[in-house]
This record gives structure tokens, sequence and C-alpha cells, in this order.
């Protein structure tokens, strides 16, 4: 079946309503957006068929992404959980482009820049975090010896005789500067050795699928990457790891909902950090090979920063959020990977959850009486927390702009009915 990039638009109008509710039943997390879109950049390297298992295909980035990969002109097809990536001519270099735009676009720049010789792509989209700077993408891209610059609203670079592997110094662990060095140095001439790369899940499962694609990749723990370019890569079959974000979303969904929720394809061995916070703050989570079982728990205030993996991804910490608003006391959590991301705390206070944030900590005042409101989710994340809070509330809750939690959900609002969630979207 061909993608429909139409089901982008459909769901934009839409607010999602939710009523008290408790979590009960089994649920298995799908394939990861913040690796399957790396793995997808990455299928612009070769020309031969890439073919991803597991894959979430109800989750608009990705579909966004996909719809991205047909105009440069790959031919993309879903088949039960699998999406098949072939080419009958080379990609284009320059993505036209004027839907939503996603964060992913840089990568898809060093994709076509290593491939091509050149690349030209929208400016990167994803949530609005405040600033996030493309300067460390540009840095690793010149390093590699392409000259990169703004064409007003689209980013360009290019390199006619190819990319040659350097020496670059990442100084902050940026995530997507680590992936963009390891696509475009895969296909680089020679050695690339990143310093001070952020070295998480993700990262690890892109170096193994470029490595299984004939790069040659060796990580130095925190210390570096050694990315060792080859001529040309093959295709292969891959399959998307879990979602780690999806899975903490049913932890703490089950926990403050006081709920009952067996998880299916768990990664906990990705989330050992977070889960030691988890437990801390009261939920009760039983393991068996691949399965939690998160069964009620109390929530506790939570004292959380964010950072680097193995730390707490900032990514999670609005849901950490919801865990404080539904404790009794002060909750403080302070992200020190996007500093000032708490937005969605205004959101919050509708539902009558108390807050400030002061020199950069932000200060949840767990309440007892949350109730339902008219709301919005700013961004992905604080959408998803939003719902949680939803299900805890008096009353409803109405989330507009809720189709930025379906981004990086796959599914999401029929897995959360299938757990009992009274949840539904409405116009
Ligand atoms: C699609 C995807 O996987 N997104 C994740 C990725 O985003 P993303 O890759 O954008 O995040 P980075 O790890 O690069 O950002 C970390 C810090 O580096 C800064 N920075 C980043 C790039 C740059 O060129 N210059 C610069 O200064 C950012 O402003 C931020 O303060 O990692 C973030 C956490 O690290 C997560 O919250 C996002 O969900
Ligand atoms: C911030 C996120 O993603 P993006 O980088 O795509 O905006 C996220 O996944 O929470």
């Amino acid at each position: 079946m061909p993608v429909q990039a139409d089901d982008v638009g459909a769901s934009e109008a839409r607010f999602l309503q939710v009523s008290r509710s408790r979590l009960v039943g089994q649920v298995r997390v799908s394939g990861a957006k913040n690796s399957v879109l790396r793995l997808l950049a990455a299928s612009l390297l070769t020309p031969e068929k890439i073919v991803l298992r597991n894959y979430p295909d109800k989750l608009l980035d990705a579909i966004v992404h996909v719809g991205m990969l047909e105009a440069l002109g790959k031919r993309c097809s879903v088949a039960d959980g699998t999406l098949t990536i072939e080419e009958d001519r080379a990609p284009a270099s320059e993505l036209v482009w004027d839907g939503r735009s996603i964060r992913n676009t840089l990568l898809i720049l060093g994709a076509l820049v290593a491939r091509t010789g050149a690349g030209s792509v929208p400016m990167p989209g994803g949530c609005n975090l405040g600033e996030r700077k493309t300067d460390l993408h540009e840095m690793v891209l010149s390093k590699l010896g392409a000259r990169v610059w703004w064409e007003g609203e689209r980013l360009c670079a290019e390199a006619p005789n190819g990319l040659t592997g350097a020496d670059i110094v990442l100084p902050l662990r940026s995530t997507g500067a680590t992936e963009n060095a390891l696509i475009a140095g895969s296909l680089a001439r020679g050695t690339t050795r990143l310093w001070n790369p952020h070295v998480r899940p993700e990262i690890l499962d892109l170096a193994a699928f470029l490595t299984r694609m004939g790069a040659n990749i060796v990580v130095h723990g925190q210390e570096s990457i050694e990315i060792t370019g080859a001529e040309r890569l093959d295709g292969i079959t891959h399959r998307v790891m879990p979602d780690n974000m999806e899975a903490m979303t049913w932890v703490i969904g089950s926990v403050v909902t006081g709920g009952d929720v067996e998880i299916h394809d768990f990664p906990a061995q990705d989330l050992e950090v977070p889960l030691i916070f988890l437990r801390e703050s009261g939920a009760k989570i039983f393991r068996d090979g691949d399965v939690a079982i998160v069964r009620s728990g109390r929530p506790y205030p939570v004292e959380i920063s964010t950072g680097p993996y193995p730390g707490i991804n900032s990514d999670m910490q609005p849901l950490f959020a919801v865990l404080g608003a539904c404790a009794r006391g002060e909750s403080r959590i302070v992200d020190l990977r996007f500093a000032g991301r708490y937005a969605y705390l205004r959101e919050f206070a509708r539902m009558g959850i108390e807050s400030d944030v002061r020199d950069g900590t932000a200060h949840i005042h767990g309440s007892a009486a949350i109730r339902g409101a008219e709301v919005r989710a700013l961004d992905l994340r604080a959408g998803a927390a939003l719902s949680l809070l939803g299900m805890v509330a008096d009353g409803q809750t109405r989330i507009a702009d809720a189709w930025q939690i379906e981004r990086g959900y796959d599914n999401f609002l029929a897995k959360a009915r299938a757990l009992g969630a009274d949840m539904s979207y409405s116009q």
C-alpha cells in the first residue's frame, strides 16, 4: 500500500477529549520515532532496497519523512508493519516540500550531500523548544569538506568532489549532529573521528544499521566515534527498535491512574536511569524479559535534571512533571538540554496545577484537585503529558492541536482506548 501523506492533514483540526480513566490491560510498544527517522534519512545513502520491520506506520513524522523520500524519487510501500524503500534513479539533490517540516531535514541534507554531492532542504521543523540551532550540523558538514549556506529559509550544501573524513570535535553532545556525522561520514573518503558524541541507544542502532550497510564504525564509548566511509553502501533489512518514550508514557500513565498495565517490547535496557527515578517516585514496576508490568503505585514528588544518555532525556521531563503534578508536595525539574522547556506548565495551570520557574528550575506543586479544562498541546511531549493529566482530572479535558501527539506516537488514540482511556477526537 503506498504511504498516504494526506493522512498528515486529516487530524490537524481536531481536539482530543479526555475524561477520568484507569489504564488496565496490555500494550505493545511501537517502533521508535527518534530511531526510525534517522534510518529513513540513512536510506538515501544507498540505491538498494531498505526494508524496515516494526515500522510505526501511523506516526505522523514518519509519514512526513516518507513523503519527503518520495519527493526525492524513492518508492516507498507499507504492508503489515514493514516499510520497503526502493529507487529507480538516484535521488534529487533538492527536496521540494511545502508541507509541514521535521527536524530530520538536517539529516536528509547530510545524506544528500554525501550521496549526490549536493543538497538543499527546507528549514527544519520539530517541536518548538525555544532556540534550536543548526550550527553544529553546519559545522559537521563543513569539516567533511562541504560548502554550507542558507538561501532564505533553505539550508544548502555542496561537495562536488565528495566528502572527506575529518577530525570533528562537538562542543556539546548534540544528538542530531552526532547522527549527521555518522550518516555523512559513512560515504566520505577516509576516516572521520567524532569527539564528544552523544552515544545513546538510537545512535548505537544507527551505527549498527550503517555498519551492516557497509560502513566501518567503531564507538569508543562516550569519548569518540570513528567512521570509515565506504564507496557504496548496500541495502539491508532492519527492525526498528522499540520507542522508549512511548514505554515511559504507559508507565507514568499507569502510575497516575492507579492502573495495571502490561507493556510488551519494553526497552528496559535503554531506560535504566529514568526507571530508577520512576521507582523512587512510587512506580511499582515488575519485569519479565521484555515485558514490564506497572501496577498502580502512588506518585511521590520528583527531583530530576535532564542530560545526555544515560541520563534523563529532555523529552521525558513533561511526563515526569505529570507525576509531580499528581504527588503531594513540590517537584523540581531542571532541563539542561533545552533550557526553559517548561511552556507546558502554562497549560497545566489551566487544569489547576500551580508551578513557577525560578533560575531555570521548574517548581511544580502537586495537587489533589486537578480539573478538566481546554488546553493546547504546545508540542509533542507536552500533548502526551496533558492527555495523562486528563485521565486524572475531574471533568473533561479538551486538548487542541492534539495532532502534535500523533507526530511521535504510533496509534496513540487506539492504544490508549484499548487500555481503557476515555478518549476521543472531536471537531
Ligand atoms: C528527532 C530527535 O531525535 N529529536 C531529539 C534530539 O533533538 P536534537 O538532535 O535536535 O537535539 P540535540 O541533542 O542536538 O540538542 C541538544 C542541545 O544542543 C543544542 N544544539 C543542537 C544542534 C546545533 O546545531 N546546535 C546546538 O546548539 C540544542 O539547542 C540543545 O540545547 O535530541 C533531543 C535531546 O538531546 C531530543 O529532545 C529530541 O527529541
Ligand atoms: C522534541 C522531540 O522531537 P523533534 O526533535 O522531532 O522535535 C521529541 O521527540 O520529543
